[in-house]
């Protein structure tokens, strides 16, 4: 048996069709998909008037039901047709019909198509229950028609970002829609194959650039769907608890499709990790099926699983040779994790040949990842596992599939630290009775065991800057740390000098900074690595230790959390990430950037503006406006952007560029404005900002008077509101916030406000993933935020506790 072709990779530009029920949400999918991957979006009405010139019921009354239905499906083959590459392409009622179906059967071959799946409950609240009755009967079809299918999930059960509420309620609301494009974009980045490549190319160090199964160590958390169904917990708690989820399927309920499809949409949504999709052969405790009865079910739900576009589909080799070419065939974009579990009695050890056979079989499928798992009663010492590990290395030359390994029995996984990628783990709160991997340990219990086993050394980290005795990053990463098992220490050290600061960084325990005012910019000159958006901002306010044997970037990564001299040292800003991510999870679709449209605000001109300046453009936003108190420093920091963006060639405003006699002379291009006063009207031909980020001290510094910015009325009037991003948060409730809450719940209550607690904790969560490598626990970190800032407020807690240098 050898690999078979793999029938679902395109052409990462082929157009992408969505298909499926009226009332499935292709339109609002669509519409997001378009400009998340920046295509056109061809939807099936305006397609069929730009051919005929008139509507379709236009048509269908001028010439009747025949001539109409004959139409209708020449103008949706042409469709099809003649937008093969660049395009999301929406089908309307024409997919009803067999012939559509047909050219979209055809259309698989070369493209994605869709199916839209959203819960029939949902679907029949939306249309007259007749009609829902009959539309949902023939919506099976476009199952059968398509070769991927999304999980449009109801977003009413999940919490909203800030309190806001569309003003018009015909309009969806806005807030409501954002888990949705969450889900929808990523599932996109997925099936076109660009997500891992984006994150890598983004930030190299970031957790998503590097798949588990390159990283150091990874655990793969392990989730049964019996369990899913019957436990009280949120799906939320098992937030950071491994660096993958493996999804177990165990059981068949009647509507099984529909549940399965459901609790993938839910793990990808509730906890952002990547998916392992196994389906059980003989689960535990279930009565043993038939090869007749489970084979095809299992090699339905295998199907089901690559058409969701999971990110690992993990196979067992020893099955049905046709279930397994079936899933080979159908791969698509999904890897292959091979699977050959020894779980009886009598299993070859580890230096039997077999395994090695095995292997390689696995290898000459096309595996991406082999897995092998063996029921141990003792016969087998852990030298025998390590020897074959080191056999397979030996005698197989690279590029092999990576290698997952270990022995278990019934009383669990033999130690946890037998693989050193996707170890099993349990959630703490887990019964794991079903699990005939009986899991024994944690992801905190067995990352916590590399440290006391000194593969991984206890680190030190920092927050610096002049004045940091305050910041409340230190009880945030110190709370991570104790989350994941980990033994760093993380402290706020006051400090104004490089050479004090250089003395930290030079510490072989030294694990990574954050750094503060003075240091964000008088760094730079000193590091020669500096991620892309730091070198862009002229600002860094993470350093990290390189400690990677050779120069390639994955080395240095997997070299964090590992004690020793460092080579060189990275900065990067994760101020402008913070900024970006808060904009981009508050802003309604109705406000989605539109590069040649959307206006941008940033009030002030230091670090944090630049930043934030960043976090605009990087979100598509060509029209910054930047006001500040000091005029000339507005006009250094639009200056400085306005330069890189020339360079990068960003498409932008124009404005005549004086020649050398002061005359009118071609075009500058220009990205970024100053306003000079709050009292101007907002400038004209530009649309009001729905972007508004204030990057100015809401309390006195230096002696010198608090900012206390609020917006000149004139400028709030985009009628569909926007985000206010604070970073101030002493007080939490500055003025700006205050204005903002006050105009939300009187005039428009479109718009949402971020506060600064929200913005600090984003920070820090993404300085602790950049500078351990692992996911950070962000819901704990939220609260520890919150939390510490209270107890400042009351003057209890552990208030300003760093050490001064
Ligand atoms: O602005 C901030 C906040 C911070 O100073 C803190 O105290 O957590 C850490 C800095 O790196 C970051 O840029």
């Amino acid at each position: 048996m050898s690999g078979s072709r793999n029938e679902r990779v395109f052409d990462p530009c082929a157009s992408i069709v969505l298909v499926g029920c009226r009332g499935a949400g292709k339109r609002t999918l669509g519409f997001m998909g378009a400009l998340h991957l920046r295509r056109r979006l061809v939807t099936e009405d305006h397609y069929f008037e730009k051919l005929t010139g008139m509507s379709r019921g236009q048509f269908l009354l001028q010439h009747g039901k025949d001539l109409f239905g004959r139409q209708d499906v020449q103008v949706f083959k042409r469709m099809l047709d003649n937008n093969r590459t660049g395009c999301i392409i929406e089908c309307g009622m024409s997919s009803l019909s067999e012939e559509a179906q047909d050219a979209l059967r055809e259309y698989c071959r070369t493209n994605p198509v869709v199916y839209i799946h959203r819960e029939r409950e949902q679907i029949a609240a939306l249309l007259d229950a007749t009609d829902a009755t009959a539309l949902l009967k023939v919506d099976e079809k476009h199952r059968e028609c398509s070769n991927f299918e999304f999980y449009n999930l109801d977003d009413s059960a999940t919490q909203f970002v800030g309190t806001s509420t569309a003003a018009d309620s015909r309009q969806p609301v806005p807030s409501k829609l954002l888990n949705v494009r969450e889900d929808f974009t990523k599932f996109l980045d997925q099936i076109t194959g660009r997500g891992a490549t984006k994150a890598w190319l983004e930030s190299p160090f970031s957790v998503a650039a590097i798949p588990p199964e390159f990283r150091s160590y990874s655990y793969a958390l392990r989730l049964r769907l019996s369990y899913l169904q019957e436990m009280d917990m949120e799906l939320e708690e098992f937030e950071a608890t491994g660096d993958c989820v493996e999804f177990i399927i165990d059981q068949w309920p009647h509507d099984v499709v529909e549940v399965v499809s459901k609790q993938v949409a839910l793990l990808r949504r509730k906890l952002g990790l990547p998916i392992i999709y196994h389906v059980e052969e003989n689960p535990r405790g279930q009565r043993r099926r038939a090869p007749e009865e489970k084979d095809p079910v299992d090699s339905d739900l295998l199907e089901l699983g690559l058409r969701l576009g999971v990110e690992y589909l993990s196979l067992d080799l020893q099955r049905d040779e046709s279930l397994i070419q079936r899933a080979l065939r159908y791969k698509g974009r999904s890897k292959v994790i091979g699977n050959y579990w020894y779980m009886g009695f009598g299993a070859p050890p580890w230096h039997d040949d077999q395994h090695l056979e095995n292997y390689r079989h696995a290898q000459s499928l096309g595996c991406d990842l082999i897995r092998m798992a063996r029921f141990s009663t003792g016969d087998s010492p852990v030298e025998h596992l390590e020897s074959f590990k080191k056999r397979v290395e030996q005698t197989i030359p690279n590029p092999r599939p990576p290698l997952v390994a270990y022995d278990f029995s019934v009383l669990g996984v033999r130690t946890p630290l037998q693989s050193k990628i996707l170890n099993p783990v349990k959630h703490p709160d887990m019964d794991t009775d079903q699990d005939f991997l009986a899991i024994i340990s944690t992801y905190r219990h067995s990352y916590g065991l590399e440290f006391q086993q000194f593969l991984l050394d206890p680190l030190e980290f920092y927050v610096t800057g002049s004045n940091v005795s305050w910041s409340l990053s230190p009880a945030m990463q110190n709370a991570a740390y104790e989350f994941s098992g980990m033994p760093h220490t993380f402290q706020a050290v006051t400090c104004s000098t490089l050479d004090r600061l250089t003395q930290i960084c030079l510490a072989d325990t030294f694990g990574g900074a954050n750094l503060a005012a003075p240091f964000k910019i008088a760094i730079m000159p000193q590091l020669k690595v500096k991620s892309h958006h730091a070198t862009a901002i002229g600002a860094v306010n993470v350093v990290l230790p390189l400690r990677g044997k050779t120069n390639a970037i994955l080395d240095h990564a997997n070299s964090r959390n590992k004690a020793g001299a460092a080579q060189e040292f990275f900065g990067d800003n994760t101020d402008w990430s913070s900024i970006f991510t808060c904009l981009r999870r508050a802003i309604s679709p109705r406000n989605y950037v539109q590069p040649s449209k959307t206006s941008g605000l940033v009030i002030g001109a230091g670090g944090m503006a630049r930043a934030a300046i960043y976090a605009l453009i990087q979100l598509g936003c060509r029209n910054i406006f930047v006001y500040n108190r000091t005029v000339e420093r507005a006009r250094e920091v639009a200056e400085h952007f306005n330069t890189w963006a020339e360079g990068q060639q960003l498409g932008m405003t124009t404005k005549p560029k004086p020649g050398p006699d002061g005359q009118g002379q071609g075009q500058v291009t220009e990205i970024c404005r100053v306003i000079e006063r709050l009292a101007d009207p907002w400038p004209e031909g530009y649309q009001l900002p729905t972007m508004i980020i204030s990057c100015v001290p809401a309390t006195s510094l230096d002696g010198t008077p608090p900012a206390d910015f609020v917006m000149p009325v004139g400028w709030l009037g985009s009628p569909t509101g926007g985000v206010v991003v604070e970073l101030a948060y002493e007080p939490l409730i500055t003025p700006l916030v205050a204005q903002m809450y006050a105009h939300r719940d009187q005039i428009n209550p479109s718009w949402v406000v971020v506060d600064g607690l929200e913005v600090v904790a984003e920070m820090a969560i993404e300085a602790f993933e950049l500078m351990t490598g692992r996911m950070a626990p962000k819901r704990l970190m939220k609260e520890v935020c919150r939390r510490t800032w209270e107890q400042q407020q009351r003057g209890g807690g552990d208030g300003a506790s760093g050490l001064v240098l």
